[in-house]
């Protein structure tokens, strides 16, 4: 998110345009650490050690790991950085680079030097309630090592520990690393550790006040960093710049112009893999609450008072603060696809949901009566990832009906996409009209890097830039408005076929236009 970062923000020693070496460890067993001395052309950083805990996780291997060799391969690390993986039992540190280069041989990417980051890699046993396991002592060592290396103080090595683990190991865990010393470096400063929490950040507002009462007990709010992956996307982050950058759409992003927003995430996908976890979730949690709220968030808000990080937060928050509570019986059609039932790991008799459509209203004089339709679900006719706005129709009525609604739309998949669609004359003898589209691939700008949304936010974290992290405001507001949710008032998932796009009833919801992601 560098673009928008100004120099006031706050960088707490952070290596904010570090280039970083590509081999500095040469073997990285703690106590044994060497560095090689930096290229001319390496800018020098802050050491950074990054504690993954969770190193043997799905989340790790399928995401954390291909976003560390992407940043390494970018030269967007520090020059002097270490990994610690960490796991309840202990692992050889042999086995451990074995993983990582076997994870990102299945989930990396072309160019991707395994080599360059494992020899960054040693494991660790995770600390316990009483056992602090060998973390503690590991970190201290290579803390050591890479302040050496670095010429620096061991105070200003940047510690961040990423919880790549289950959700319900978050409490234990942020209660842990307290209780063992290291939410502070060894000077006691907090500004040098940071800690990264996975999604749901709480499943329900009392959990999500809990959680954020014992975060708080440990650590202060600049050094929490809350993932939500879909922030992190380019398009995503092209939002706010294609609007303030460009008054041809800042000058249509409202109620005069606007007739819905359609936030549509439908995924072929199964949950086979992780039925347990879904069949206790559903959909509404898995992506409403956290994801297309916050999507939804970054269309609605206000022009932010400047582009720095506080400001760009504070207006996404804002526009969360003015979302209405979701009505249940009027607003939201949930769905459950047949045969759910059958897949090992579910409940016979479950009511999870693995499909919603939702009408969302945005309270405030720009978006009121302008319904944002947020749609997910598992199984459905096809996957995409797409934000539109759906302009009024041609208001002098010229053209009578044959005036398509004009789109504005952002596909949020991949690299990432804008497309614009308008009505144009068929070039030929008649004066017909169609729809035509315009569309820009972001990978296709010239000189575009485009980065995954967890290099992204993994690259954030490391210069300290908190504009795509939720914060315990915001969160509060996405629970606010999705707490009827929670109750009785919830609507019984209706059944949808496998391969459909959900049940017939959400189709209500999109009227007039209808959804436009329709296959
Ligand atoms: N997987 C994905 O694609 C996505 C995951 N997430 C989020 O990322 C986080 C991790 O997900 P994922 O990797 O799938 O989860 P996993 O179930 O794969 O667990 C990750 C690791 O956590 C460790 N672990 C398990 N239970 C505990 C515990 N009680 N205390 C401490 N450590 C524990 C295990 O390591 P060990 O046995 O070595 O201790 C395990 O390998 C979750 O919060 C999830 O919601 C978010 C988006 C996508
Ligand atoms: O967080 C999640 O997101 C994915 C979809 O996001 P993607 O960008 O990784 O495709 C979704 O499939 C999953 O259920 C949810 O937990």
């Amino acid at each position: 998110m560098s673009s928008t970062r100004t120099d006031d923000d706050a960088r707490q020693g952070t290596p904010e345009g570090t280039t970083g070496a590509d081999d500095q460890l040469t073997d990285p067993s703690p106590g044994e650490l060497t560095d090689r001395a930096p290229a001319a052309d390496e800018a020098p950083g802050a050491p950074l050690v990054l504690v993954l805990h969770g190193a043997r996780g799905d989340l790790s291997r399928r995401s954390v790991y291909p976003a560390l060799a992407t940043l390494q391969r970018r030269r967007l690390l520090p020059q002097h950085w270490a990994l610690l993986g960490t796991g309840r039992e202990d692992m050889a540190d042999d086995e451990f680079r074995a993983h990582v280069a076997a994870s990102l041989e299945e989930f990396g990417h072309e160019g991707d030097d395994p080599e360059a980051l494992t020899r960054h890699s040693v494991f660790c046993s995770e600390v316990g309630d009483d056992d602090p396991g060998t973390l503690p002592a590991a970190l201290e060592r290579v803390r050591g090592v890479l302040a050496d290396a670095a010429g620096c103080d061991r105070d200003d090595v940047v510690v961040v520990h990423y919880l790549a683990i289950p959700p319900a190991a978050f409490e234990p865990l942020t209660r842990n690393l307290g209780r063992h010393g290291l939410t502070r470096g060894p000077d006691g400063r907090a500004e040098t550790v940071r800690v990264v929490y996975e999604k749901p950040y709480g499943t329900d507002p009392d959990s999500f006040h809990r959680l954020d009462a014992v975060v708080h007990d440990a650590l202060e709010e600049r050094q929490v960093f809350r993932i939500d992956h879909f922030l992190g996307k380019e398009a995503t982050q092209n939002l706010h710049v294609l609007r303030f950058a460009n008054e041809l759409f800042e000058s249509v992003w409202c109620r005069d112009h606007v007739e819905q927003v359609q936030i549509d995430v439908p995924e072929t996908l199964d949950v086979a893999q992780r039925a347990e976890f879904y069949d206790a979730t559903g959909a509404a949690l898995d992506m409403v609450v956290s994801h297309l709220f916050q999507v939804a968030a970054q269309v609605a808000m206000e022009p932010p008072k400047g582009m720095s990080i506080d400001n760009l937060v504070a207006a996404r928050e804002a526009a969360i603060a003015c979302f209405r509570p979701l009505d249940p019986a009027d607003d939201v059609v949930l769905g459950q696809f047949e045969g759910y039932r059958d897949i090992e790991g579910v409940d016979d008799a479950s009511t999870t949901d693995t499909f919603i459509a939702a009408r969302l209203w945005v309270d405030n004089d720009r978006w009121r009566g302008v319904p944002f339709l947020l749609r997910t679900g598992k199984r459905m006719a096809a996957s995409a990832q797409r934000v539109t706005l759906v302009l009024r129709r041609d208001p002098v009525r010229l053209f009578g009906d044959k005036v398509e609604a004009g789109l504005i739309s952002l596909s949020l998949k991949g690299d990432g996409a804008i497309e614009v669609t308008t009505s144009i004359k068929k070039p030929g003898p008649e004066l017909d009209l169609v729809p035509g589209t315009a569309r820009l691939d972001l990978s296709d700008v010239e000189g575009a890097e485009p980065l995954s949304p967890y290099a992204s936010l993994v690259h954030d974290v490391l210069v300290g830039d908190r504009t795509l992290f939720t914060t315990p405001e915001g969160l509060e507001e996405a629970w606010r408005a999705f707490a009827p949710m929670l109750g009785d008032a919830r609507p019984d998932p209706l059944p949808y076929a496998p391969g459909s796009w959900g049940p017939a009833e959400a189709d209500r919801l999109a009227e007039p236009h209808g959804w436009v992601v329709r296959g």
